[in-house]
């Protein structure tokens, strides 16, 4: 067997041009990922959900190996462990312990060898929903690179026919049914033509003949690209089922059957189950193996009979394969993936498109903001003029105009958060970075903040209320940079938490507190010494203080009349030369401790930027953090090639493998098995069971 490795990028990389599709789709079999025959061996995988009293174990031993160019299709009842299985298998099992031995070409599945050779299509899809069918592949082809710029239309145009998506191509996403969105989950994963390729319940939301024809076209591109499947299903129908060719049927966590689909009736029928005619083998199967509707002792029967007689049980082997058998190729290659400024630059095309499309986050934000400080405008409409009496009303229409905008961040809370999920997943599939999402949406979003400012200030402010226009362009920037820390804090607080509810809950606490402490409902003076802090480091005193300064300072105002009931009261020193405004702020500072008669815009502008800049670390750390978090399968042995007959070279992001013919050849019967634990000094397990399916 020739195991031929393409350890130099050059050889299959996009980026030097080679063509992953070829010019019509799908059907060249010169891959991405440069991997030409592969295997897939997962050996014992275990999954304990828990601790101590309330551990669960809820996959037990569970042993695979399919190669490439085969489909493996995990069946079994509702609650068997199948999505658990995936989830391991795809370093995705958090909320638990998995373990067991994973390999790809006999290297240990990594995060970093994931993202570039294997893609997991999730059970519930999810779709940037203000992009169209037809423009999420060609976002995605351009990430992944699937090949020269010119070539990617076409290519996206087949892959949505053999899709059948051609109906729906210039639907956007949250319009797509079901189903037509299962199969754009399915497409996205064709186009990046990965070496391992996972799917959760691909059939889920299908008809039959939809089903039966996604089902065709998995099998033949797991054929032609050749390409390992592994995917679940549900109640396959009679035809479904007879186009897989690998089976595993799990019940409680364990295995009741793997192998070929062929094998499958023979083998119930040898236990005492046999099919009845005109029976779908599937139903018949999974109502065995059901624990929740059948008797219990009787699929613990099928269960250790399983056991026993397995194929791989006693070190003989399915087929003649076994875990160790290395049919595939050995080491998975590495190839230059896209640059970060290309990236970039297709993140931000994307971005921009969906800033414009979707209403809520943007541009609803900036419309909301004009109608709602408009709405205060007419409410204080009073205090438009600068008559002294007014002071007092006018610093609560400054707070008005920033604080229910600050608050609608929330609504950016959520939208971002389902955003991020998004990302997640595409970052999961090497599709994206979390890095570049972040620098992506922040030279964006600057801009839209400036928008927001203008939208909030510009008629209601300027126009409305007639603020002075010598403060206009500091107070823009001003109002700004308050805004730009709420953006910053509710992008924060949109990825703290899955739950979106939560991270809401708590930009509404941080606004409050802001509010609270912003130092015009309590004066800093008369805070208990704890609390003084929230003072220093929330935004709204920066604001308020400066914000007073540019709307009062620039002024002129009406003499004020002996014994008119006002909390600042200040007589002309010339008669119709009226009050000079730092005049009327420094009277004001008496009363309102907040307001100061200096010109400190600059400076609270910076202090805010500088909590904007806080939060955006915090964000970009959490993003980064979130886009690579693996849940790492504990390797409780991993058949090696890195063993005395194999070396491994492991580099960043290549893993290259060469190998020693002579000393295979002397391979013991027990395979020689290592594991990370035995790298560094923990003894080896041996594996008892070997098995293919
Ligand atoms: N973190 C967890 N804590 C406790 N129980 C869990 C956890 N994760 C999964 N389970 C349980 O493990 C079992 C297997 O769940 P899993 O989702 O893998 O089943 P499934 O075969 O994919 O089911 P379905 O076909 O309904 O999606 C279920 O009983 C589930 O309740």
């Amino acid at each position: 067997m020739s195991k031929l490795i393409a350890s130099d990028p050059s050889i299959t990389s996009p980026t030097t041009g080679g063509s992953a599709h070829g010019s019509t789709g799908l059907g060249n079999s010169s891959r991405r990922s440069g991997m030409e025959s592969s295997v897939l061996r997962f050996k014992n995988v275990n999954f304990v959900a828990g601790k101590g009293k309330n551990e669960k174990h809820i996959l037990r031993d569970v042993s695979g190996r399919v190669s490439w160019g085969h489909v493996l299709a995990i069946m079994g009842p509702s609650g068997a462990g199948k999505t658990t299985l995936i989830s391991s298998l795809t370093l995705d099992a958090h909320y638990g312990t998995p373990s067991g031995a994973v390999t790809l070409n006999g290297v240990p599945l990594t995060d970093n060898i994931f993202k570039k050779h294997c893609y997991v299509v999730k059970q519930h899809d999810k779709h940037w929903p203000y992009l169209t069918a037809r423009e999420s592949l060609l976002y995605a082809a351009d990430l992944f690179e699937v090949a020269d710029k010119s070539d990617i239309p076409a290519i996206v145009d087949d892959i949505i026919h053999k899709m059948g998506l051609d109906i729906c191509a210039d639907t956007r996403c949250a319009r797509l049914s079901g189903g037509q969105a299962r199969r754009l989950s399915i497409a996205m994963a064709l186009l990046k033509q990965p070496t391992l390729l996972f799917l959760d319940e691909p059939t889920s939301g299908l008809d039959a003949a939809a089903a039966e024809n996604i089902m065709k076209e998995i099998v033949r591109v797991a054929k032609d690209e050749r390409i390992i499947i592994v995917c679940t299903i549900h109640q396959p129908s009679t035809k479904v089922y007879n186009g897989f060719d690998q089976l595993m049927i799990m019940s409680k966590g364990r295995e009741v059957f793997a192998g070929d689909v062929a094998d499958s009736i023979p083998y119930f029928e040898s236990i005492g189950h046999p099919c009845p005619p005109d029976t779908n083998p599937a139903e018949y199967f999974l109502d065995l193996a059901n624990a929740d509707f059948s008797d219990d002792k009787a699929v613990e029967y099928l269960l250790d009979t399983w056991e026993e007689r397995k194929p791989g049980a006693g070190h003989s082997s399915h087929h003649g394969k076994s875990w160790d058998d290395d049919d595939g190729q050995e080491g998975v290659t590495s190839y230059a993936g896209t640059s970060f400024f290309k990236e970039m630059g297709i993140m931000m095309k994307r971005h921009a498109t969906l800033i414009i499309r979707d209403p809520i986050l943007y541009l609803g934000r900036c419309a909301a903001g004009l109608l709602a400080n408009i709405f205060f405008a007419f409410v204080y409409w009073n205090a438009r003029v600068y008559e002294q009496e007014q002071v007092l009303n006018k610093m609560w229409v400054i707070i008005w105009f920033s604080g229910v905008i600050t608050n609608m961040a929330v609504v950016a809370v959520y939208a971002l958060n389902d955003e991020f999920k998004s990302i997640v997943r595409e970052a999961k599939n090497g599709m994206v970075t979390g890095f570049t999402y972040v620098m992506a949406k922040n030279v964006l979003t600057l801009p839209f903040i400036l928008l927001l400012s203008v939208c909030c200030l510009g008629i209601p402010g300027f126009v409305i209320m007639d603020f002075p226009a010598e403060g206009a362009k500091m107070y823009f920037f001003l109002f700004a940079a308050m805004l730009f820390v709420f953006e910053s804090v509710s992008e924060f607080f949109s990825i703290l938490f899955d739950d979106p509810i939560l991270g809401m809950l708590q930009l509404m606490n941080f606004w409050f507190a802001s509010f609270l402490f912003g130092g015009f409902v309590i004066p800093l003076d008369d805070m208990y010494y704890p609390w003084t802090i929230f003072y220093y480091i929330m935004p709204f005193s920066y604001f308020v203080r400066s914000a007073l300064y540019e709307t009062l300072s620039h002024a002129t105002f009406a003499t004020c009349e002996v014994g008119t009931q006002s909390a600042v009261c200040i007589q002309e020193e010339t008669p119709g030369a009226g009050v000079p405004g730092i005049e009327v702020l420094r009277a004001f500072e008496r009363v309102m401790p907040i307001a100061e008669a200096e010109d400190n815009t600059v400076r609270d502008t910076l202090i805010l930027i500088g909590i904007g800049l806080a939060f955006k670390l915090l964000y970009t750390v959490g993003v980064i953090l979130k886009t690579r978090r693996v849940a790492k399968i504990q390797q409780t042995a991993v058949h090696s090639y890195t063993s005395s007959s194999k070396k491994s070279n492991v580099s960043s992001g290549s893993i290259k493998s060469k190998k020693n013919v002579a000393t295979r050849t002397q391979k013991p019967m027990i395979p020689d098995v290592v594991s990370s634990q035995a790298a560094v000094g923990l003894p080896a397990e041996v594996y008892s069971q070997e098995i293919e399916v």
